[in-house]
């Protein structure tokens, strides 16, 4: 990136964070900026008054009567200057009250975002990068403040020093600002670097973070220790860890380089300001107070200086990773979930027209084309093999995708084009991967739908998948916290889990309830009851099913066989049974392992 744009960038940067800021408390930004100006204000009363003390005092005249004559400018340098340091400490307090209202509306919008995205942008691995980068320009937030703060009251306090500097002589101000620019030019580039790396090994960082998930969380545990997984992933780990590590020494010596070039080039031309300050007093073209003046100023000066440059490339450098989260909130918010604004109510029919799925960079279709039909009051069940498009079927009738090719519709309603909100609402859906919700079991059973329902509701939608029982065990019963591992509460088995989200799907009294695979976990009393109480509502519904066991497939009205993400059977269980077709095929396969 070039120099000029980079330095572009910084009042880019500053007005960016302004903007965030005000979004969140105008009332903190104006008193930050009240503040700023306030602590200018002082620097300038109190290096007018050090002036004035200096030539007082630099003057011939008897000592006592001299610092009598000095006294009030001094008493009026001390005022400002205690003036300048409260105003200082209100705008740090402003600050403070600040960053973590930005971090935290930042948090929130990126979390709402990735909650609202369709899921094909997950299929897109550049999304993970971005959603990474995106959640490091937060992280950085509360720093973004702090530079900001720090390089605007840089920017008061240096127009103040250079005003008096100019004011004493016009040549000072030219050497200041050459002092500068080594050091400022240096931190940008500095900046530009550290970026470099930080771009160069976010793809590492993201692997190396997710497989970070698997090697400490505790669902994983058994699988790692028991398998002897260890020694194999720690290695595949540590090569992650080197690769990041790797990036970032290989820019150590650069680093270096800008650091030794700006620090000379900037002592050089310190040294020509203290130079030019001692050639005009011993040339006799300012007097010896007014050097004195000078100097003070011009401390006052390196300091603020000093801010700028260093905050200037703080804000520089954090300002590129605000712009990570600008890009990922401008990315994800084009990949909302925004499909059409028809509402859609409980179906009575669901129909599949030719209707196909591609993931997003596959060359062949996962799925179809098919045409399927699915009626309310009829029990489906889906089987097929691994891999034959069984849950991005279920993906499909859900509108949790749209069909790339031909249309899903909803009683003639296209998918595609309908509220996805109103369509979600009639849905209950128990996916594959359930979520094991660090709530109580109140909330687990009841999350997703409003309101406050009373306990003998829970208890029912419980009893209805066999979990009454357990749940009237628990230390507090339906107020029991099922995230041992995060706040000591209660742990769930594998299969309680199951029948906890079985219990909400069907707590919800969905007009469509797909489940898939719903039992894998289940002992024999849960393969029982989930079926059963599936059926109890089925006339009010669409069920959909996916399932390898064939005494399930057996309760439903009508089998789909799904082989290679096409349709191959559809009938009931007896008559595809019967038929030398792939369903009289898996039924002896099945009888042969006695499933
Ligand atoms: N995000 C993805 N990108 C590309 N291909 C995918 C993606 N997710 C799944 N697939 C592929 O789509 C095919 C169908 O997957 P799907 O999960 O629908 O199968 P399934 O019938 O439910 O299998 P199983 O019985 O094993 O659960 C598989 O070949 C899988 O590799």
């Amino acid at each position: 990136m070039p120099l000029g744009l980079m330095l572009r960038r910084i009042p880019a940067a500053l007005a960016r964070t302004v903007r965030l800021a005000w979004s969140v408390d105008r009332w903190m930004v104006l008193a930050v900026l009240g503040c700023q100006l306030a602590a200018g204000a002082g620097t300038a009363v109190t290096l007018a008054a050090v002036a004035r003390s200096m030539e007082v005092l630099f003057g011939a005249g008897d000592p006592a009567r001299t610092v009598r004559e000095a006294a009030p400018a001094l008493l009026v340098a001390a005022a400002a200057t205690g003036a300048g340091a409260g105003a200082r400490l209100i705008a740090e307090w402003a600050t403070r009250r600040l960053n973590p209202k930005i971090a935290g509306a930042m948090e929130l919008t990126l979390v709402d975002l990735h909650m609202r995205a369709e899921l094909a942008a997950f299929d897109d691995p550049g999304f993970t990068d971005r959603s990474r980068a995106a959640e490091t320009g937060v992280g950085r937030a509360m720093a973004l403040t702090e530079d900001a703060k720090a390089l605007t009251e840089g920017v008061v306090q240096l127009a103040v020093a250079a005003s008096v500097l100019t004011v004493l002589h016009p040549s000072l101000l030219a050497v200041l600002a050459l002092s500068v620019v080594p050091r400022a030019v240096g931190g940008a580039v500095a900046a530009r670097i550290d970026h470099q790396v930080f771009e160069a090994s976010t793809s590492a960082r993201t692997t190396r973070d997710v497989m970070r998930w698997f090697l400490t969380t505790p669902d994983l545990a058994d699988e790692l220790r028991a398998n002897t997984m260890r020694p194999y992933l720690y290695r595949w780990y540590q090569g992650m860890c080197e690769r990041v590590e790797g990036r970032t020494l290989a820019a150590a010596p650069r680093f270096l380089r800008v650091g030794a070039v700006a620090a000379v080039l900037g002592g050089v031309c310190t040294a020509g300001l203290w130079a030019t300050l001692a050639g005009l007093v011993l040339t006799g073209r300012m007097p010896a107070a007014t050097a004195g003046a000078a100097v003070v100023a011009a401390q006052g000066a390196g300091r603020a200086l000093g801010n700028l440059v260093r905050y200037g490339a703080a804000l520089f450098h954090d300002g590129l990773y605000l712009d990570g989260y600008h890009r990922f909130v401008a990315d994800a918010g084009a990949r909302r979930v925004r499909r059409g604004t028809r509402a859609v109510a409980a179906p009575r029919e669901i129909r599949l027209e030719a209707a196909g799925y591609t993931h997003p960079g596959a060359e062949r279709p996962t799925l179809g084309p098919l045409s399927l039909t699915l009626r309310r009051g009829e029990v489906v069940a889906l089987v097929g093999g691994n891999g034959a498009g069984k849950s991005t079927l279920v993906r499909l009738v859900t509108g949790l995708v749209t069909a790339t090719s031909g249309t899903v519709r909803w009683d003639g309603a296209d998918l595609a084009g309908a509220d996805a909100e109103s369509v979600w609402r009639q849905v209950g859906l128990v996916p594959q991967n359930i979520g094991r919700w660090p709530l109580t079991v109140r909330e687990n059973l009841h999350l997703g739908q409003e309101g406050t329902p009373g306990d003998e509701v829970l208890w029912r939608a419980a009893r209805r998948v066999g979990m009454d029982e357990a749940a009237g065990r628990m230390p507090h019963g339906l107020d029991t916290l099922l995230a041992r591992a995060l706040w000591g509460g209660h742990e769930l088995s594998g299969g309680q889990w199951q029948r906890l989200a079985c219990g909400r799907a069907l707590h919800r009294a969905p007009g469509l309830l797909v489940l898939d695979e719903p039992t894998s976990a289940l002992d024999a009393a849960g393969e029982q009851h989930v079926p059963a109480a599936v059926r109890e509502g089925a006339r009010e519904r669409i069920t959909l099913m996916v399932t390898h066991r064939l005494d399930h497939a057996r309760l439903a009205d009508r089998v789909v066989v799904l082989a290679g993400g096409r349709v191959v059977e559809d009938g009931g269980f007896a008559e595809l049974a019967s038929a030398d077709g792939p369903f009289a095929r898996i039924c002896a396969e099945a009888a042969r392992v006695g499933r």
